[in-house]
C-alpha cells in the first residue's frame, strides 16, 4: 500500500490512510461557508447518509486459490485507456478548496491515468483545465442554460480545448434544499468566479452566486427547467462528443438515454444534494444495468468512500466510478498532492479487495 507524504504539518499520528482521514483534515481546514457547501445533502440529508451506508448491505463472496500475482485496473473507456476503474465526479468551484482548485485536481486525474469530470461551474476556465492537465482524459460536465447560445459556446470550447464527452447532468433543473447553504447565506467569495462564464452574460445574470443572493437563486434563474429528453437531439446535433447522462436513478429512464442516443448513463443522485429520500446510487445501479443489457456503459457516482466500495459498483455492474467529494477533501489537504492521494488510497484499496476476492477488473468490468 501507498501514501504521499503527509505535509509538513501533519505528525505521524495524524496520517492520512483512509478517505476519511482526510475528511476529517478537510474540515478543519475549509471554512464554514465552504464545509457547508461541499458536505451539503438536501433536506434532512437521508440520501446523502445512505449513499455511503447502501454499500455495507452488500457482501463480497471471496474465492481462495487465484493466482492474485498480477491485479491489473487497467481498461478502455470510451475509447481511452485508463489506469483504474475510478475517475473524478464534476464539482462545482473547487478553487473553494485550494487555490490551485481544477487545475490541481485535473493533474492529480492526469498523473493517476484516469478521468477528469470539469463542472460548467468551474472556478478555472475550460481552457486553463486544458492547459494543466494536457494529457489527461477529461469530460466537460454540462449544465444546458437557459441562453442555449451561451451553452453551446461551452459545449464548442470544451470540444475544441480537447474534452472527449460530455457529462449531461439531468438532476438539477431545480435546485436542492440544502439546508447549510440557506443557513450561511452560501457565496463565492469575491476574489473567485465562475470562469465558464462570459463576463458580459454574467453581468445580466439576477442573482448570482458571486453577489449577495446565492446559489439557489442563480441556478432558478440561469438553468434551464424545461430541458428533456427531445434535447438530446439538440445537443447531439451541435457537438461530435459522445453524451453521457448524468443522474439516472431508474431503468426507464436509462433505456429513454439509450433511445435519444447517450453514450452512457451516470446512475448518481447527485451526492444526496438534490431530491433527498432518492435511492442510494449503488442499489439503483443493478436495475439500470439490467435493463441496459451491454447497450451503454453505466458509470455510477456516489458515497465511493473505500476500495470494497469500488469493488461491489462493479459488481453490480458499473464499468467505472466517479468521486466527487473525496477530491474536494484531497484538495484540501495538499492540492494536488492531497487530490492524487485520495486516488492513490482508492486505487490500493481497490487492488486489495480484488486481490482478497480472487477477481481481476477483465471478469468484473465491462470495456468499452
Ligand atoms: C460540492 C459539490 C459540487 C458539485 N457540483 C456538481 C456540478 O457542478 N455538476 C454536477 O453534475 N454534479 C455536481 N456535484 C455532484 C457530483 O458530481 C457527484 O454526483 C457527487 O458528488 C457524488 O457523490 P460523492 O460526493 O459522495 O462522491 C457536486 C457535488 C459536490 C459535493
Ligand atoms: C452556482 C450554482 C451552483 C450550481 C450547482 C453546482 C452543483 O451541482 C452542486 O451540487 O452544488
Amino acid at each position: 500500500m501507498s501514501a504521499l507524504p503527509a505535509p509538513p504539518s501533519q505528525t505521524m499520528s495524524s496520517v492520512v490512510c483512509c478517505i476519511d482521514d482526510l475528511e476529517r483534515s478537510a474540515l478543519a481546514r475549509l471554512d464554514k461557508n465552504t464545509n457547508g457547501y461541499y458536505n451539503a445533502g438536501a433536506d434532512a440529508e437521508q440520501t446523502l447518509k445512505e449513499n455511503v451506508t447502501a454499500y455495507q448491505r452488500y457482501r463480497l463472496r471471496p474465492r481462495a486459490l487465484v493466482d492474485i500475482s498480477h491485479v491489473d485496473l487497467t481498461q478502455t473507456v470510451l475509447g481511452h485507456r485508463v489506469s483504474m476503474p475510478i475517475g473524478v465526479a464534476p464539482s462545482a468551484m473547487q478553487k473553494l478548496a485550494h487555490p490551485d482548485g481544477e487545475c490541481a485536481n485535473a493533474r492529480a486525474a492526469e498523473a493517476m491515468g484516469t478521468i477528469y469530470t470539469l463542472s460548467t461551474i468551474s472556478t478555472s476556465s475550460i481552457e486553463e483545465v486544458a492547459a494543466a492537465a494536457p494529457k489527461a482524459v477529461k469530460w466537460f460536465q454540462l449544465y444546458v442554460l437557459k441562453n442555449r447560445d451561451m451553452t453551446q459556446r461551452m459545449v464548442e470550447r470544451a470540444e475544441r480545448a480537447g474534452f472527449s464527452a460530455l457529462v449531461l447532468t439531468v438532476d438539477a433543473q431545480m435546485f436542492g434544499k440544502r439546508l447549510a447553504d440557506v443557513r450561511n447565506g452560501f457565496k463565492l467569495p469575491p476574489h473567485l468566479s465562475l470562469a465558464n462564464f462570459d463576463e458580459e452574460y454574467k453581468k445580466n445574470v439576477k442573482g448570482s452566486v458571486e453577489q449577495s443572493s446565492g446559489i439557489s437563486h442563480f441556478v432558478t434563474s440561469q438553468f434551464d427547467p424545461s430541458l428533456c429528453w427531445t434535447d438530446l437531439a439538440w445537443l447531439r446535433s451541435i457537438t461530435k462528443l459522445p453524451v453521457l447522462v448524468k443522474g439516472i436513478m431508474t431503468p426507464e429512464d436509462a433505456l429513454l438515454a439509450a433511445e435519444h442516443g447517450a453514450g452512457g448513463v451516470i446512475v448518481s443522485n447527485h451526492g444526496g444534494r438534490q431530491l433527498d429520500g432518492c435511492l442510494a446510487a449503488v442499489d439503483a445501479l443493478r436495475p439500470v444495468v439490467a435493463a441496459l443489457a451491454g447497450r451503454l456503459p453505466v458509470f455510477m457516482d456516489g458515497g465511493v468512500r473505500r476500495g470494497t466500495d469500488v469493488i461491489k459498483a462493479l459488481a453490480l455492474g458499473a464499468q467505472m466510478v466517479f468521486v466527487g467529494r473525496p477530491m474536494l477533501w484531497g484538495l484540501a489537504y495538499d492540492g494536488q498532492r492531497g487530490a492524487q492521494l485520495a486516488l492513490t488510497l482508492l486505487r490500493d484499496e481497490l487492488r486489495l479487495a480484488m486481490g482478497l476476492c480472487g477477481e481481476q477488473l477483465t471478469a468484473l468490468g465491462r470495456e468499452g
